[in-house]
């Protein structure tokens, strides 16, 4: 059972457009549907494939680096992991309780204080109100938010809304753990305590999958390293 892969990409195709707006008008559409004149994977004008037939497995214990250039796909496939978004075409099988921190912010309810997140987000990632109510003040000590766990998030800059999110994240009932480049906005304090709470992670049966441009730190620290360039695995 442990060998099972708990995340699997087969064959993912990613398709976006550079314009929001298509010029497809309704008639095409319909014309290429009946018709089949038009393949619907083919690409419209501004259509781009960000990620091309990707495939892996990630087994349960595995901590993985994600690696490639800016824009080669990698938050895309965070984004796939955690059903930000959806393929356009291939098969995605996550099982697990996935913890995201790939977008400063995402998941955090801006009008609700600080301590208030860490009750909705807490119970979103599977932890029972009685065990938040044992961990928050864990999980505040850990984020260093003291003074301002009971202001709204809006209010917070964008290395607070870090602090926030990772100490709620690690703190979580989650199976699946997404880092991208999170730490980027961190001071060095919180960073050094990040990486200490991600080690733990890692030893532990988690999956932990970290994308970074650092490629020397991620292969210190993760098991293999997936490589992508232009949407493509290589
Ligand atoms: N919602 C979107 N709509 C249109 N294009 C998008 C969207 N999200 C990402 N893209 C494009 O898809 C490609 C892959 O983006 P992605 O964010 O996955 O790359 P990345 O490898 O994470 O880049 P970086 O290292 O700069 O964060 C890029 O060309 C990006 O501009």
């Amino acid at each position: 059972m442990l060998s099972e892969p708990i995340i699997s990409f087969r064959n993912v195709w990613k398709k976006y457009s550079r314009q929001q707006v298509l010029n497809n008008s309704l008639r095409e559409e319909l014309v290429s549907l009946f018709t089949g004149r038009k393949s619907r994977e083919d690409l419209d004008e501004g259509e781009f494939w960000a990620l091309q037939g990707i495939n892996f497995d990630i087994k349960q214990g595995e901590c993985i680096g994600l690696y490639g250039p800016n824009g080669s796909g990698k938050s895309t496939i965070l984004k796939l992991i955690s059903n930000v978004t959806y393929p356009t075409r291939g098969i995605i099988d996550v099982r697990g309780r996935v913890a995201p921190l790939i977008e400063l912010g995402a998941g955090m309810h801006l009008d609700l204080t600080g301590i208030e997140n860490i009750y909705m987000n807490g119970t979103i990632l599977g932890v029972s109100i009685r065990e938040l109510r044992s961990k928050v003040d864990e999980i505040i000590d850990f984020s260093g938010l003291n003074d301002f766990i009971n202001v709204p998030v809006k209010k917070y800059s964008s290395g607070m809304y870090l602090r926030l999110a990772f100490s709620i994240a690690v703190h979580s009932a989650a199976d699946i753990f997404l880092f991208d480049e999170v730490l980027a906005v961190g001071d060095e304090e919180f960073k050094e305590k990040c990486r200490h709470k991600i080690s733990d992670i890692m030893v532990s049966d988690k999956i932990v999958l970290i994308v970074s441009h650092d490629k020397e730190d991620m292969q210190r620290y993760c098991d293999r390293i997936l490589s992508i360039t232009h949407g493509i695995m290589q």
